[in-house]
């Protein structure tokens, strides 16, 4: 691993058949206790990234809720800065840091974003370079970051070869539908190439906890 990037932990719930949301958008899979696990991890990041997608259906807060502990550095990829003011990172970005990746190219205002007290980071010319972001967030000092999808974003952490850690929930649920998100989008590897060794498996109740190292 380069030293002056940040170490990356990949974390989702899935369904039995690899899903990460329903056809419909519908995502919250995870027990109340896996997502007390979840806010663990978040505690012990710098930051929680996600791509622009996930904030559009899901309206996440990506914060420490469910245990004491301090909030992460929210990240989110949104190459055209076309992501809603009125979406919840946004509006509590005065409050939580909060950095929105916009490409060199972006023509949109991003006055709208900063005077909400969001930091705009512009990286990679027409699409976000996220082997560049990960350097500049290594120089801001950021160490460790959990990627929170959605699958498109996590096909990009993967297709770069930028996962250290995956952090996988299988829950007790099929969704199915070839519309629905998988865990891992894009066009996908050619080759079984890319493996990963089993670290770590917890049982939830109905879900298991996968923990798997690069
Ligand atoms: N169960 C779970 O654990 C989780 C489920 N979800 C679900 O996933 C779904 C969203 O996933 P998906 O549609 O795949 O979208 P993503 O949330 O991954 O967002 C993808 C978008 O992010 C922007 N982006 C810009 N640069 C990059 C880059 N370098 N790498 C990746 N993304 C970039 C792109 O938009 P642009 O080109 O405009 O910049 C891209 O289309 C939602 O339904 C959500 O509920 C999400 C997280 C976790
Ligand atoms: N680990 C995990 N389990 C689930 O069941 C999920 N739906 C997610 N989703 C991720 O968490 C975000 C929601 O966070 P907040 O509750 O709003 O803080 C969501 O947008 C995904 O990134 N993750």
């Amino acid at each position: 691993m380069e030293k002056s990037r940040p170490y990356v932990i990949l974390s989702a719930a899935i369904s039995i058949d690899g899903k990460i949301a329903t056809r419909t958008g519908k995502s919250n899979l995870s027990s109340r206790k896996d997502l007390v696990r979840v806010h663990n991890l978040r505690k012990s990041v710098d930051a929680v990234l996600v791509g622009k997608n996930t904030v559009n259906v899901d309206d996440p807060l990506l914060t420490v809720r469910y245990v004491k502990g301090k909030n992460p550095i929210r990240i989110i990829l949104d190459s055209k800065g076309s992501l809603s003011i009125k979406s919840n990172v946004v509006k509590t970005a005065k409050k939580i840091p909060t950095m929105l990746v916009v490409s060199e190219n972006s023509s949109k205002n991003v006055k709208k974003f900063t005077t909400k007290g969001v930091q705009v980071i512009r990286c990679g010319k027409k699409k976000i370079d996220i082997k560049k972001l990960l350097k500049i967030l290594g120089k801001k000092g950021i160490k460790k970051i959990a990627v929170e999808g959605g699958g498109t974003t996590n096909w990009y952490f993967f297709k770069e070869k930028l996962v250290d850690e995956i952090v996988v929930t299988i829950t007790p649920y099929v969704l199915g539908g070839s519309t629905a998100i998988s865990l891992v989008e894009g066009v996908g590897f050619g080759k079984i190439s890319n493996s990963f060794k089993l670290k770590k498996i917890e049982k939830i109740q109905n879900e298991i906890v996968l923990h798997y190292m690069s």
